[in-house]
C-alpha cells in the first residue's frame, strides 16, 4: 500500500451530545470508546499500519488501555492532543502532512474493511462500488475512469459521505493544499472546495461507511447490523 497517514479526530469529553436523550454522559463516553476501538480494528484489518488519534483532550484511562492493547509493531497508534475546534485541529494536521491523509471519524460503528480499501486504493479493488465524479452528473464505475483522470491530474479528494450529508471519511492526496470545513452539509462543501482547488473528487457510497451515530434512532443500525462489544453494549442499554 502507498504510504499514507491516517487520522481519527476524537472528542472524549461530553461526546455525542445528541445521544443524551438515550445515553448518560458516562454511557456516551463508553460508547465512543467502543466505537473508536471498532474503527481502529477495521483500519488494522485493512492493512493500515499507523494511526494518529487527534484528540481534543486526554483520553480516559480505559480508552488508553484499550489502545495500548491494540498497538504493536505492525500497528502503531499515536495520541496527539489539540485543544482547538475540529476544523482548526484537522487543518493544522493537514498542513504539516507531506503524504496522503485519510481522515476517519470515530463514530463509524459499522465500518467495513472494504470501505477503507475503497478510500485508500480503489483501483486495486475487484468490486463494483459506484463512484460519482463531482465534475459530472453521471455515476460511473470507479477504477478505470478514476485511474485515467488521476494520470492527468494527480490531486484527489475522495469522500465517504455521512447519511445526513456530512463527511465520514476523506482521503486527500496532497493534504497541505486542502482545507476541511466540517459541520452541516460538509460533503457538499468539501466537493465544492475540491473543485475550487482543481482536485478530482470521488464519492464512495456505502451504507456501512455512511452510518454515523449522531441521533438516538441511528443506534438501531447497531442492533440490526452491528456485532461484538458495541452490539452488546447498545443491546443492553436500549433493551435493559
Ligand atoms: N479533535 C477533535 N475532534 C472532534 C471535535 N468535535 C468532534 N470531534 C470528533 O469528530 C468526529 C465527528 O464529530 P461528531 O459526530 O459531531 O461528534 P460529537 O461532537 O461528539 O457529537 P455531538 O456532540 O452530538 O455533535 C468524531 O470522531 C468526534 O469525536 C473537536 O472539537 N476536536
Ligand atoms: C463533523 C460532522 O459530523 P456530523 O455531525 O455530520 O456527524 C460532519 O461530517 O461534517
Amino acid at each position: 500500500m502507498r504510504a499514507i497517514k491516517t487520522v481519527i479526530p476524537f472528542k472524549p469529553d461530553n461526546p455525542k451530545s445528541r445521544l443524551s436523550p438515550v445515553l448518560t454522559e458516562e454511557k456516551r463516553k463508553a460508547f465512543v470508546g467502543l466505537s473508536l476501538q471498532n474503527v481502529l480494528a477495521v483500519l488494522k484489518e485493512s492493512g493500515i499500519k499507523q494511526v494518529d488519534i487527534l484528540s481534543k483532550s486526554a483520553l480516559d484511562k480505559s480508552d488508553e488501555n484499550r489502545l495500548a492493547a491494540m498497538s504493536g509493531s505492525d500497528f502503531e497508534i499515536k495520541i496527539l492532543i489539540d485543544e482547538s475546534d475540529l476544523n482548526t485541529a484537522v487543518n493544522t494536521y493537514l498542513k504539516s502532512s507531506e503524504i496522503p491523509v485519510l481522515i476517519v471519524m470515530a463514530d463509524l460503528a459499522l465500518l467495513k474493511k472494504e470501505d477503507v480499501e475503497a478510500m485508500t486504493n480503489p483501483a486495486a479493488m475487484n468490486r463494483e462500488s459506484a463512484f460519482v465524479s463531482a465534475n459530472c452528473e453521471s455515476e460511473f464505475i470507479a477504477a478505470s475512469v478514476s485511474e485515467t483522470k488521476a494520470a492527468a491530474c494527480p490531486d484527489i479528494v475522495r469522500i465517504a459521505p455521512g447519511k445526513d450529508g456530512g463527511t465520514n471519511m476523506m482521503y486527500i492526496s496532497t493534504p497541505a493544499d486542502f482545507e476541511v470545513n466540517y459541520y452541516g452539509e460538509s460533503c457538499k462543501k468539501h466537493q465544492e472546495e475540491a473543485l475550487r482547488r482543481s482536485f478530482i473528487c470521488e464519492i464512495h457510497k456505502s451504507f456501512y461507511a455512511a452510518a454515523d451515530m449522531d441521533e438516538p434512532s441511528d443506534l438501531n443500525d447497531i442492533l440490526n447490523h452491528g456485532s461484538g462489544e458495541i452490539f452488546e453494549f447498545i443491546s443492553k442499554v436500549l433493551k435493559p
